[in-house]
């Protein structure tokens, strides 16, 4: 039987809203939303890890770039576990570099590093785990784009309103860089 719990966040939800509880989730069905091209699925967050880490994967077409950003108090790992995931960071001394990842390799972007990544493979996966001093942000991909029910890709890319962009990625300790440019192509 698979249970489902009411949450703070979801009505339905394979994450059980009380923390101390044990619990296992099958392939793809943690708390699902759309982003840009993007299906995020979170599998643990603040609530199961007292704000220490959280557990969430990334699914992506091809040629799906995240605009480039940072976070000011949360380190995050790009673990590709299916495509190819061409990352990009900048540290904190402002040298670039890219390197394309494919399934097994693993890339680290320590906070206020600015970063961005393109999808190289249709159907790319990254198993991100980000943590820092201040809360955890798992919750920002819904906040931004929209939660989901369904499995797959987007059919379209949810692209937030501006309203949204203004005051969203603050709140989840995510910085986008409009302007930035990488030097490294
Ligand atoms: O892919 C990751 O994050 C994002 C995905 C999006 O569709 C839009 C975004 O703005 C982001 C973002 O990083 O802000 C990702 C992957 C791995 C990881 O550890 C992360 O923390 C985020």
């Amino acid at each position: 039987m698979t249970l489902e719990y009411a949450t703070r966040y979801r009505r339905a939800s394979r994450i059980p809203a009380d923390p101390t509880k044990p619990y296992v989730i099958e392939k793809g069905e943690g708390d699902r939303a759309h982003l840009f091209g993007d299906l995020v699925t979170v599998y643990a967050g603040a609530e199961q890890t007292e704000n220490t880490f959280n557990f969430f994967t990334v699914e992506g077409p091809k040629g799906d770039i995240i605009p480039a950003h940072l976070h000011a108090d949360t380190h995050e790992v790009f673990y590709v576990t299916q495509g190819a995931v061409r990352l990009f960071v900048e540290d904190l001394a402002g040298e670039q570099m890219e390197r394309l990842l494919t399934p097994g390799d693993f890339g680290f972007v320590p906070k206020n590093c600015t970063h961005s990544y393109r999808m190289e493979r249709h159907h790319s996966q990254v198993v991100g785990v980000a943590a820092g001093p201040g809360r955890t942000y798992e919750r920002f991909f819904e906040n931004l784009g929209t939660p989901v029910g369904e499995m797959g890709l987007p059919h379209a890319p949810v692209v937030p309103e501006p309203q949204k962009f203004a005051t969203v990625p603050q709140e989840f300790d995510v910085r986008f860089l409009p302007d930035h440019q990488w030097r490294t192509q």
